[in-house]
């Protein structure tokens, strides 16, 4: 199905992410939730590899692609009679988590194969205290130079799951975060799959509600929840625009000039993330 395009800038964008046009009718829903789970499905019986491993963090992303996954392991097992077939979901706490009821309450929706629990603070401190450069930054730049390093942390974790397990990394990134340059490079940007892949925010609460996870999962605001300074700080809070007007960006619809200027400029600067390293 092609989209209305307003303005050609958000048509080219659109397309270069492959964003998944608005669900018109509870029918389409249904079936870009399923084909994304045999996405998963064939990916993983195509890898010759039986895990799948992902973070759950209690944001909506993660419960989505969470879900996703353990419906897609059941259903392998039942197709191929390969017992062998599961899903592995982390939770990768740094320190004491504001929003550990969330994850809680998003692992006993997804009701994945295994559990387990990987604290990240001993090893982003113990990284930290190795690099005097750090120290010596101010300290709001100290707190996002850390934030990535656990994102990246938490990727080490999960590759380390993976390898350890024959596995796959997932990964949640979708199309209103990618557009926006909004993940850590080779941190929560590093993955096998990336079964959320174009969708716009709100397909991802849709798809959540679909699968019947509870409201406030399925609504709750978004946070990288990276910075030991501002904890829990919403995306949009950091982005300067809503999710609300990322996503009618991505479908074509209007949007006001100041949110169009914040949404290309930090497509246009965050480039380097969604390509390939520079190479000679
Ligand atoms: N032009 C260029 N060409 C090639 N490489 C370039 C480059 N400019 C920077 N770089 C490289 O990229 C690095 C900067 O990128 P990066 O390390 O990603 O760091 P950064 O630009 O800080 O991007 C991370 C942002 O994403 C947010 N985030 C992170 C993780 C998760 C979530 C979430 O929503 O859950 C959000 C985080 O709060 C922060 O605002 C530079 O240090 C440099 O190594
Ligand atoms: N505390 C955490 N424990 C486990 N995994 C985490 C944690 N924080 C982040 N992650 C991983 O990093 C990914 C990126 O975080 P991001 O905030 O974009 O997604 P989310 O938390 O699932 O949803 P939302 O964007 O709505 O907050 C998560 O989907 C999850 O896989
Ligand atoms: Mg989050």
């Amino acid at each position: 199905m092609t989209l209305p395009r307003l303005h050609p800038r958000q048509n080219a964008i659109a397309a270069v992410l492959g964003v998944t046009p608005p669900f018109t009718n509870p029918a389409m829903l249904a079936a870009e939730a399923l084909r994304r789970q045999v996405f998963i499905e064939d990916t993983l019986q195509a890898s010759g590899l039986t895990t799948l491993v992902l973070g759950i963090s209690g944001g909506v992303d993660s419960l989505v692609a969470g879900r996703l996954a353990q419906l897609a392991v059941q259903a392998l097992r039942t197709r191929t009679r390969d017992g062998r077939y599961r899903f592995i979901a982390v939770r990768l706490p740094y320190s004491t988590q504001h929003d550990e009821d969330a994850a809680r309450a998003a692992l006993a929706f997804i009701r994945a194969d295994e559990e387990c629990t990987v604290p990240i603070e001993n090893a982003v401190q113990a990284l930290a205290a190795h690099l005097p450069k750090l120290s010596t930054l101010p300290a709001r730049r100290r707190d996002v130079v850390l934030g990535n390093v656990k994102a990246r942390t938490r990727m080490v974790a999960q590759y380390a799951l993976a390898n350890a397990t024959g596995g796959l990394v997932i990964g949640t990134d979708h199309a209103a975060e990618a557009v926006m340059g909004f993940f850590t490079k080779f941190g929560d940007g590093a993955c096998d799959l990336a079964p959320l892949s174009g969708l716009v925010k709100g397909q991802v609460r849709a798809i959540a509600a679909h699968l019947g996870a509870p409201a406030e999962l399925v609504h709750k605001t978004p946070t990288a929840d990276l910075e030991d300074l501002a904890p829990g700080r919403p995306d949009e809070a950091a982005y300067g625009v809503t999710y609300d007007q990322i996503d009618a960006f991505l479908h074509g619809q209007p949007v006001d000039a100041h949110a169009f200027q914040r949404i290309v400029t930090a497509y246009e600067a965050s480039g380097h993330k969604r390509a390939h390293p520079l190479t000679p």
